[in-house]
């Protein structure tokens, strides 16, 4: 690289950031104006808002454009310069428009998802795309650092070492550094196979299979990125979803959005898509697996069934002295009604209750108001309607229509059924007597993320439970009454002080014109949350796109839940049936999307793996080989020069040895980090013996600053990545699991550098059930 070539990108980078810090005042101007203002109707404030939204916004974009604004830069064949970057700018002074590719103003940037940015990532010397030279742009605080030049024209350059790969030195030069702990973007070196994915222009669901290291989480969240910019209108409002397996990977995955600065996004896994519910209980692989069935669907609607109650014979009611009876055709009758409604089962509540009140009414009225002698009723119809009025009052009528069609939240349907052995043999009729014991379970403990998609469900079928709703658009109008209250006070206290008494009384404060309730209703119209946060608080939002990372791991209840929440059904899928660790996941995309979109997906796969190297790579190809041998292992792209290590150790002395171990590799680690994975049952005793004698250890992901090492059972393992891994007892991983060559699989494959085993001596042959482990050469200590 040329001083004088370093020196050109400078100047060209140095003007760049001086058109953002223009930009930024632009807009810190436009948004500060904004803020300043006040008063108005109705219309001025909701415009007003929606202004301050869009400033903010647009400021978020351009603050995460700071870092690395340019990262590349293409020369055509025709003489043509591009630079690419994180956002586009213009040259001219619209400071309104920066979109890059707009009209025919010259760019200074091009953003990497313009059209115009495509042959950065596509052009290969054999397939060059007009593009002469290809340059990766390195800077830090602003200043150019590092240039790679790629010459693509055929005669010039025998072009990269591997074929197909894009801006090969900054690509190894990624994938090499040490981990942090948190994914970063890699806008810089996005290579052909992705580039088709994230671009794809397929608008319903897009499914990608691809083996462990390929790319599918990185492309997942730079395809958000491409439909937000392509599709911004629609998306931004409506949001995009992206699920996660769980709440360690969501924080690795976290920063990725909001660096490529794109915000509408709302990260959750499907335990957290039931507002109001913290799914934390912890659940057997046997309950897990029975409650993602498709077949639970059919539980929870005759769970819901059985909740509309009809006596055998005849329903009796105590009121006011008077024993009232009501035969079962005359409750058949209301429950017919109301299921006939169509409407769910709380909104058909009313009908019930109208028709059993008045049958009710009308045997009262029989009984106490029939003329002797002729048998006559002496009441009319009105006096009839205020008894019915009032026994709707009565707690022995109440609980009567609580019998035959109780208001119900899904909690406590749930709650009901998992509860009572009697409930579940009614809804569930034909599960097995062992799967039905699997259901069962005591009360209190809270919801597993299986109970999710079961109360969604469920929530569909009871609708809005309409004391519910009532109370809480109660407790919300208190709650805005008293802010509303506390806004007064504040205006009543800072109002000038200085006033004489008899002054004060002729002077109209806020509190004559206005009180606390009617200010309450002013603040009703305006709702102040970002959409992503009104998403996450509404269990009905239909979101615009919904991307699913590990989708292998998504029961098909998971999916009837997803899919109720992307009516439009489009959707980026990604995953690895490989990897399927969860006993309800799934080992075919047809089965899980053809219910809802057959024929209409479209299948893309990626085969190259940019995390594990490549001698890594081979022993995992050979558990891969195991799971199945028509499955085809994702082609490393680099080779780190390391062999993975094993040791085979007594059983009695694992704990010391691992410590051991591991407290050596912490003392090496400069700005990398180590995992160590056990079976889930060492979980607990390994890693708290690691964490007591290893000061930079901790058990789990740390929900603040990632520690250089980290203890974790499989599962929390899923779609992380470490410099190095520590793989403990992978017999034990095998034999704990129906999917535990899956498992093995998953783990072998989460180091960017170097990979250890650690086993012992004493486990019996039939619970090391993988052929490669046998013939692993463990050294022995
Ligand atoms: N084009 C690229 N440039 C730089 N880094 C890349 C590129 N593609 C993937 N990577 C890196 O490779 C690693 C693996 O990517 P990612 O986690 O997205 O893979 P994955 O397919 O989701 O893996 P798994 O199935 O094991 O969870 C990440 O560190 C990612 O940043």
């Amino acid at each position: 690289m040329s001083n004088e070539a370093l020196r050109e990108e400078q100047e060209y980078v140095s003007l760049l950031y001086g058109r953002l810090d223009e930009l930024r005042e632009h807009v810190t101007g436009r948004l500060t104006r904004v803020l300043a203002t006040s008063g108005g109707n109705a219309q001025a404030r909701v415009e007003r808002d929606a202004a301050h939204a869009a400033y903010a916004e647009r400021l978020a974009r351009l603050d995460a454009a700071e870092h690395g604004l340019c990262f590349g830069r293409l020369d055509m064949l025709d003489g043509e310069r591009r630079h690419i970057g994180r956002m586009g700018m213009l040259a001219a002074d619209d400071t309104g428009t920066d979109t890059g590719d707009a009209g025919d103003t010259a760019p200074l940037l091009i953003d990497w998802r313009a059209p115009a940015a495509r042959p950065f990532y596509l052009a290969t010397a054999v397939t060059p795309e007009g593009v002469r030279l290809r340059r990766h742009i390195k800077d830090r605080d602003r200043t150019v650092t590092e240039i790679h030049d790629e010459l693509l024209d055929l005669g010039s350059a025998a072009g990269a070492r591997h074929e197909g790969l894009a801006g090969e030195a900054a690509l190894l030069a990624a994938l090499n550094a040490g981990r942090t702990g948190r994914m970063t973007d890699i806008v810089q070196t996005i290579q052909a196979e992705q580039d088709r994915v994230i671009r794809s222009e397929h608008t319903g669901v897009l499914v990608v299979q691809g083996g462990p290291g390929t790319g599918k989480t990185a492309v997942a969240l730079h395809r958000a990125a491409y439909l937000l910019y392509t599709r911004r209108r629609q998306l931004a409002r409506r949001v995009v979803l992206v699920i996660g397996p769980n709440a360690a990977f969501l924080r690795y995955i976290g920063n990725v959005l909001p660096a490529l600065g794109e915000t509408s996004v709302l990260l959750s896994t499907v335990g957290g898509l039931y507002p109001g519910v913290t799914a934390e209980r912890r659940e057997t692989p046997g309950t897990t697996e029975v409650k993602g069935r498709s077949a639970m669907a059919e539980v929870v609607a005759a769970a819901v069934r059985d909740r509309e109650w009809v006596p055998e014979d005849h329903l009796e009611v105590e009121y006011e002295g008077e024993t009232l009876r009501l035969d079962r055709r005359t409750c058949e009758r209301a429950r017919d009604l109301a299921r006939g409604s169509l409407s769910p089962h709380n909104p058909a509540r009313p009908i019930v209750v109208g028709e059993i009140s008045r049958a009710l009414a009308e045997r009262y009225a029989e009984r106490v108001g029939t003329d002797p002698y002729d048998g006559e009723r002496l009441l009319d119809d009105d006096q009839v309607e205020s008894i019915r009025r009032e026994m709707l009052t009565d707690e022995a009528v109440r609980a009567a229509l609580d019998e035959l069609w109780p208001d119900l939240t899904p909690q406590r349907l749930l709650t009901d059924l998992f509860g009572s052995r009697d409930r579940i043999a009614s809804a569930a009729p034909g599960f097995t007597p062992e799967d039905r014991a699997l259901l069962l379970r005591g009360p209190g403990g809270g919801w597993s993320p299986a109970d999710v998609p079961l109360l969604d469900e469920a929530a569909e079928l009871l609708g809005e439970d309409t004391r519910a709703k009532r109370s809480r658009e109660e407790y919300e109008r208190r709650e805005r009454v008293s802010y509303a209250q506390g806004v007064l006070d504040v205006a009543m206290g800072s109002r000038a002080t200085d006033l004489e008494d008899d002054q004060e009384a002729e002077i109209l404060t806020v509190n004559d014109l206005v009180d606390a309730d009617t200010l309450a209703e002013r603040h009703r119209e305006t709702d102040h949350r970002t959409s992503a946060e009104r998403a996450a608080a509404d269990r009905t939002w239909a979101f615009g796109h919904v991307i699913v990372d590990e989708a292998q791991e998504l029961s098909e209840m998971a999916w009837r839940l997803l899919m109720r929440r992307c009516p439009a059904r489009s959707m980026t899928v990604v995953g690895d049936t490989a990897q399927v660790g969860d006993p309800a996941g799934t080992l075919s995309w047809e089965r899980v999307l053809d219910p809802y979109v057959e024929g209409r997906w479209r299948l893309e796969r990626l085969t190259r793996n940019y995390r594990v190297p490549a001698e890594i790579m081979a022993v995992a190809a050979e558990v891969l080989a195991e799971i199945d041998a028509d499955l085809e292992a994702p082609v490393s792209v680099r080779e780190s020069g390391v062999e993975p290590w094993g040791l085979r150790v007594p059983p009695e002395e694992l704990t010391d040895r691992l410590i051991e171990i591991v407290a050596t590799e912490a003392a090496g680690l400069t700005d990398r980090r180590l995992a160590v994975i056990t079976p889930d049952s060492l979980l607990e005793p390994l890693g708290s013996a690691i964490a007591a004698a290893v000061p930079e250890a901790s058990v789990g992901e740390d929900p603040g600053a990632p520690r250089p090492v980290v203890v974790l059972d499989v599962g929390q393992a899923k779609g992380l990545e470490f410099d190095e891994v520590l793989v403990v007892e992978p017999g034990l991983i095998v034999a704990e699991s129906p999917r535990g060559l899956n498992n093995l699989y998953v783990v072998l494959t989460r180091a960017t550098q170097r990979l250890g085993v650690l086993r012992t001596t004493g486990l019996p042959p039939s619970r090391a059930t993988s052929r490669v482990l046998d013939a692993w050469p463990f050294a022995e200590d």
